[in-house]
C-alpha cells in the first residue's frame, strides 16, 4: 500500500489541487474504514449494476465497468447517447449523500455510481459537463474500496496533476473545474481490489 502512494502528491483538506481555472479539494477520510467495508458490500449487493454504453470513434461499446444511476424522481441523465432513469435512494446512499452535502455545503439530487472490478477497468478523459448538470454546482466524488489514481488535465494548456483516491475519501470539484479540466480514473497493472465510486451531482432540469 505504501509503495502505491509514493508518487501521490501530499494533499490535505485545505489545499486546492488545481493551479488555475477550478477548485478541487481532497478529504482523505470522510467515512471510517469499518463503515467503508460494510457500505461497499451493501452497495455491491443491492444496486442494479449495469454495463455502461460508450460511443468511441463512432462505435458503441459496452464497458466491463458497471454503473448505477440513483436520484430524485425526474432526474434523468443522458450521456454518450443513453438516457438513464434514476433508481430510488437507499438508506445507505442517503447517509453518504448527507456527508457529501455537509462537506460541500450543497444539496444534491442525484448520484452516479461506478463499479471497477480491478485495475484493468478505468474511465477515460472527460469532464462532467452534460447540459442537465447545474454548471455552478460542485460534484462530490466518494470512493470505497481499492485505492486508484485520478488525474486532471487542463483542456487548453494540457498541464496535469494526479492523486490517489483512498477508501473512504471524498474529492470535491467546484465550479468552474468541469469547464476547464478533464479528469480520468487511470488504469493500473497493480493488483488492486474492487472499487465503488459515487459522484453526487445536481441535475438542473428535473422532468415531471
Ligand atoms: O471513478 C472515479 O473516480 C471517477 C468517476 C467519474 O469521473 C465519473 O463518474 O464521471
Ligand atoms: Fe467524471
Amino acid at each position: 500500500m505504501q509503495a502505491l502512494l509514493l508518487d501521490a502528491p501530499s494533499v490535505n483538506t485545505g489545499m486546492n489541487l488545481l493551479r488555475k481555472d477550478g477548485c478541487v479539494y481532497y478529504h482523505p477520510s470522510l467515512i471510517d474504514p469499518i463503515q467503508c467495508t460494510s457500505l461497499f458490500k451493501q452497495l455491491f449487493q443491492s444496486l442494479p449494476w449495469q454495463a455502461d454504453q460508450l460511443v468511441m470513434f463512432g462505435k458503441q461499446i459496452t464497458t466491463e465497468r458497471k454503473v448505477a444511476w440513483v436520484g430524485d424522481q425526474g432526474c434523468t441523465y443522458t450521456y454518450s447517447g443513453v438516457k438513464k432513469y434514476p433508481e430510488p435512494w437507499t438508506p445507505e446512499l442517503l447517509e453518504i449523500k448527507a456527508l457529501a452535502e455537509d462537506i460541500a455545503q450543497w444539496q444534491f439530487n442525484s448520484c452516479l455510481l461506478n463499479l471497477y472490478h480491478n485495475g484493468s477497468e478505468g474511465m477515460g478523459w472527460h469532464s462532467d459537463n452534460e447540459t442537465e448538470l447545474d454548471p455552478l454546482a460542485p460534484i462530490v466524488s466518494v470512493s470505497l474500496g481499492g485505492v486508484r489514481k485520478f488525474g486532471f488535465k487542463h483542456r487548453l494548456d494540457k498541464t496535469s496533476t494526479s492523486l490517489f483516491l483512498e477508501d473512504g475519501s471524498a474529492l470535491i470539484m467546484h465550479a468552474p473545474t468541469q469547464a476547464h479540466w478533464n479528469h480520468s480514473l487511470l488504469k493500473t497493472k497493480t493488483d488492486v481490489g474492487p472499487r465503488i465510486n459515487l459522484t453526487f451531482r445536481s441535475i438542473q432540469q428535473v422532468s415531471s
